[in-house]
């Protein structure tokens, strides 16, 4: 569960967003919507712990990430957040296998055995990446780099789940299996979902649509 309270951060640039309630529960699918250069991206770091609020209260799972220290924040989030940027943020010298394993990596009391590598070979497999796992991000397209920073999001069954335009570069059939796979997690392991989208004829499959320009006051 993602729970947000009077929160306002604001860049050195001066960009700043004000949030004053967000709740996403165990097991909803949310979609945030809005124009470019809004603030959903520093929505998803503020979630995710990348970026601490200046006032307010993140809370995951009930626990406050913002009063964690940054190593422990990113230990969280490689354990219990499984997030997909929108610039894929793979490593450039692991292969797409080791890349999904990164996670195993960082995460506190994940265990990288036998299970883990046989979870991230089914995640790439069922992303039809079974052929290209031992290949790095340069040799795969922009649509497979996308597939595979997707797979590593779900890797360890976060309990948290943030997209960041996870189905921009897909054609359609990758699109619906990639959210295909985003909501079996979900489902099966009663994660919160939210993802930004700009991919409307999406969003009738998520549970609720959030427009982001509702949501905060930006400035
Ligand atoms: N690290 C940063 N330092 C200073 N300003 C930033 C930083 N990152 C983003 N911004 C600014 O914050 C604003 C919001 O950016 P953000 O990426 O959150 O928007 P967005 O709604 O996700 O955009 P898009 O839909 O294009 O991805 C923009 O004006 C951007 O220039």
């Amino acid at each position: 569960m993602i729970k947000v309270s009077d929160v306002r951060f604001a860049y050195g640039s001066g960009f700043s967003i004000s949030i004053d309630t967000l709740t996403v529960t165990t097991g909803e699918k949310v979609a945030v919507v809005g124009p470019s250069g809004t603030g959903k991206t520093t929505l998803l770091n503020l979630l995710s712990g990348i970026v601490v609020p200046d006032t307010g209260q993140v809370l995951l799972d009930g626990e406050e990430i913002s009063g964690l220290q940054d190593h422990q924040r990113r230990q969280m989030r490689a354990s219990r957040i499984g997030f997909v940027f929108q610039e894929f943020a793979l490593v450039d010298y692991l292969s797409a296998e080791e890349n999904v394993l990164y996670p195993y990596r960082v995460g506190k009391g994940l265990k990288l055995d036998r299970t883990a590598r046989d979870r991230a070979r089914g995640l790439l497999a069922d992303f039809g990446l079974g052929q290209k796992m031992r290949r790095r991000p340069a040799q795969l397209s922009q649509g497979e780099r996308q597939r595979v920073a997707i797979a590593r999001a779900l890797v360890v069954r976060p309990r948290i789940l943030l997209a960041d335009e996870a189905t921009g570069n897909l054609d359609p059939a990758n699109k619906a299996a990639a959210l295909d796979l985003l909501f079996a997690q979900t489902d099966e392991t009663g994660a919160a979902l939210l993802a930004v989208t700009h991919d409307h004829e999406l969003l009738p499959r998520f549970d609720r649509v959030i427009d982001f320009s509702e949501l905060s006051q930006t400035s």
